[in-house]
């Protein structure tokens, strides 16, 4: 099942359990709109590469869209717009005034050199730069993109419009980036894993981690686990396998945090619930990066930084929040973790276009 087919289940799930009118469910599940462009750039060796790339913005209800940016060889239009819809949920999970949105380019990052990305990037934000902008669609980097990507996003955005540095987030700090931010989401990832052991009568200290993904996310993840007891006993990295209906069954964890997007297809869900495992969704469990994102936009548009010790307090109150919102979902609707996020998600985003109207 592809990545668009499975959020666009969960969604419709989400929306029956709450009793959407049909007509609103097909007006939130349409993303806003889709941008696909050609970039072509000089390769070193003078010859021309061509790569595709996306921004697909899916929902503006409660606030500018946001969403990383990925760097990776098998983004395509229907993934982007799954993650696109995901960051909706995620950012009215979160409870941060935002939508949401996601960008890709087709390329195999680690096959370029550095000013290779740089002219792609570059070339992408000339092509999308008058649909981004500080109260419209602010990227971030996600999967194969980084800090120094969004400082050329930066600096060929302010080219058009001034200087901007609430255009995107996850810059570097000397250029406006927010303390604790590349941290931010694999210290969420503990913060809401520590939330979801509690409520079991665990702690970080006496758990086994297994840890799939080393990049960004995975990597802080594991370090906060070491430091506070957890014994990381498995990395793997791209070259390890993936979840799914053939290898569900032979899974011994019996709590699954979903650091990554939409790492679990339903099918494998479904197995994993029965054999009793607890899942905690991606649109609550990685929330922490783009919470942080919002405390540098805040900070941004205040021309005032926070310390880390402010952005990592501030980071841990909204998680706890919104775990207390996601079990509240959960004791209402009698349901799992998954559609109590998506519930709770899909609840805010629909109140507010109520709210807004059509006119
Ligand atoms: N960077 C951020 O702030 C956020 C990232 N995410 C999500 O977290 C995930 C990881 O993102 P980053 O850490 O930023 O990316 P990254 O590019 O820094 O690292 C990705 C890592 O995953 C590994 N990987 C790729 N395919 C794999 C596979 N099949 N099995 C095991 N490992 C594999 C890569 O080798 C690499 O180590 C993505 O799904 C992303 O969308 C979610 C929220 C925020
Ligand atoms: O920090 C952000 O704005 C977005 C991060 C992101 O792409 C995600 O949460 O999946």
């Amino acid at each position: 099942m592809n990545a668009l087919t499975a959020t666009n289940r969960n969604f419709r799930y989400a929306a029956r359990i709450l009793g959407l009118d049909s007509k609103l469910e097909r007006s939130l599940l349409i993303p806003f709109r889709e941008i696909k462009v050609e970039c072509s750039i000089p390769k070193d060796d003078g010859s021309l590469a061509t790569f595709v790339g996306f921004r697909i913005q899916h929902d503006n209800a409660r606030g500018p869209m946001k969403g990383g940016i990925r760097y990776h060889p098998e983004v395509d239009p229907d993934e982007v717009n799954a993650l696109a819809q995901l960051m909706t949920w995620k950012t009215a999970v979160a409870a941060i005034p935002y939508g949401g949105a996601k960008g890709g380019i087709g390329c195999n990052p680690r096959e370029l050199s550095m000013s290779e990305l740089e002219r792609l990037t570059r070339v992408f934000t000339q092509k999308i730069h008058d649909l981004i902008g500080i109260h419209r669609d602010v990227p971030a980097p996600d999967m194969g993109t980084n800090s120094q990507t969004m400082a050329w996003i930066l600096d060929e955005y302010s080219k058009f419009h001034g200087h901007s540095p609430a255009v995107v987030t996850g810059k570097p700090i000397d250029l406006g980036g927010s303390l604790g931010r590349e941290a931010a989401t694999g210290l969420g990832v503990f913060f809401a894993t520590e939330a979801l052991l509690a409520e079991h009568g665990k702690s970080i200290s006496n758990m086994k981690f297994a840890i799939q993904g080393f990049g960004n996310v995975g990597s802080w993840a594991a370090k906060f686990f070491h430091e506070h007891g957890g014994k990381v006993v498995a990395v793997s990295d791209i070259t390890g396998g993936v979840l799914n209906k053939e290898n569900a069954a032979d899974v011994k964890a019996k709590f699954i945090i979903e650091a990554a997007n939409h790492p679990t297809d339903p099918e494998a869900d479904e197995i994993l619930s029965k054999k009793g495992v607890v899942i905690l969704p991606d649109i609550y469990a990685n929330s922490g990066g783009v919470t942080v994102s919002y405390f540098e936009w805040v900070q941004n548009i205040q021309g005032f930084m926070w310390e880390e010790e402010k952005v990592n307090h501030e980071l841990k109150r909204y998680m706890m929040s919104a775990f207390k919102d996601i079990k509240t979902m959960c004791q209402t609707h009698n349901c799992n973790l998954r559609m109590g996020a998506f519930t709770l998600g899909v609840n805010r985003v629909a109140q507010a276009t109520l709210l807004r109207g059509w006119e």
